[in-house]
């Protein structure tokens, strides 16, 4: 019998997961599995917890939540020396990563990957003391993303980002920035730079083409400043992946970056508030267990 542990929070997205528990419990006892669940109730509740699995040994660690929910749990994992492999159960409004990585709101398609056992390695990046899995990033998209209200953000999902973000449209203003990439220094005034692992956020689909999650580089996509309609057109080029032949974006691959502003700027971290700049990002390559499907 397979030993499964369980994460999930009760409101990410539409808070709808929970209803489900007892689905999941049946397609993993009905597979030989056993499952322990935990519930959330804070985002601090999430390390004491990993800390004690520590010595149960499980097969594998499914994660119910949103983006938010799956950074925290990698986190701790990561922290706390924690070697098993991850199946996500997308419930989130975004869930960038877990569409990256093939899970997708179907329940059974999702715990048949956990229950068939196989896995891949995936990168992982790190921000000073913390790890991300998809994206670091600075600058106008993060307060738009830190600022979009919970139920709005439920209601309307992933669009909220957006009307919120044309609504702040006459507000954005650039950010002076050094990034120091691989030894490589870039320096002048940006809209907005994102530091990502695989090519989706924010559910565009391809904003970095050539982002590998194992390729251990890290994809640097950087909006120069520019006027509100210059913006507006890399926003819809964004849809299709053209935005990386405008002479207003910057993208590079690297392993290493340093990242400094002349002013204090709040960063975001997997769509969690992330530190303070300067950031000092690093790649560990192939450092995840991510169950995938057969
Ligand atoms: N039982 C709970 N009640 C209220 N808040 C909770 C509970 N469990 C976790 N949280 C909070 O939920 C937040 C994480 O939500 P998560 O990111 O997983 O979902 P989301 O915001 O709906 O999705 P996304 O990040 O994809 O937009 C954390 O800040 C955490 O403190």
């Amino acid at each position: 019998m397979k030993k499964y542990v369980l994460i999930y929070n009760p409101v990410a997205g539409d808070a709808k997961f929970k209803s489900r528990l007892d689905e999941v419990v049946e397609y993993l006892q009905v597979s030989d599995g056993i499952v322990l669940p935990f519930r959330t109730r804070y985002k601090e509740d999430i390390r004491p917890f990993i800390r004690q699995i520590k010595e149960i040994g499980a097969d594998g660690l499914i994660v119910s939540g949103g983006d938010g929910t799956v950074h925290q749990v990698i986190n701790a994992m990561l922290t706390e020396d924690v070697d098993m492999p991850v199946g996500i159960i997308p419930s989130g409004t975004c869930n960038d990563f877990s569409s990256h990585v093939s899970f997708d709101k179907n329940l059974s398609r999702c715990l048949s990957a956990v229950t068939g056992g196989q896995w891949r390695m995936v990168d992982v990046g790190k921000v000073n003391e913390e790890y991300f899995l998809n994206v670091a990033s600075a600058g106008l998209l993060t307060s738009v993303a830190h600022s979009v209200d919970t139920s709005l953000k439920n209601t309307v999902g992933r669009l909220a980002y957006y009307f919120k973000g044309l609504g702040q449209l006459p507000n954005f203003r650039s950010l002076h920035v050094k990034i120091t990439a691989d030894g490589q220094e870039i320096e002048g005034d940006i809209l907005l730079f994102l530091v990502m692992n695989s090519g989706i956020v924010g559910s565009f689909p391809s904003l970095a083409p050539a982002a590998r999650i194992d390729d251990g580089k890290l994809d640097l996509l950087i909006i120069n400043k520019c006027s509100i309609s210059e913006l507006m057109g890399l926003f819809i080029s964004m849809f299709s992946g053209r935005h990386i032949l405008s002479k207003h974006i910057r993208n590079l691959q690297a392993k290493e970056l340093y990242i400094e502003c002349d002013e204090p700027v709040d960063s975001d971290l997997d769509g969690e508030q992330g530190p303070l700049l300067p950031l000092a990002i690093s790649t560990f390559t192939k450092k995840l267990k991510v169950f995938q499907l057969p």
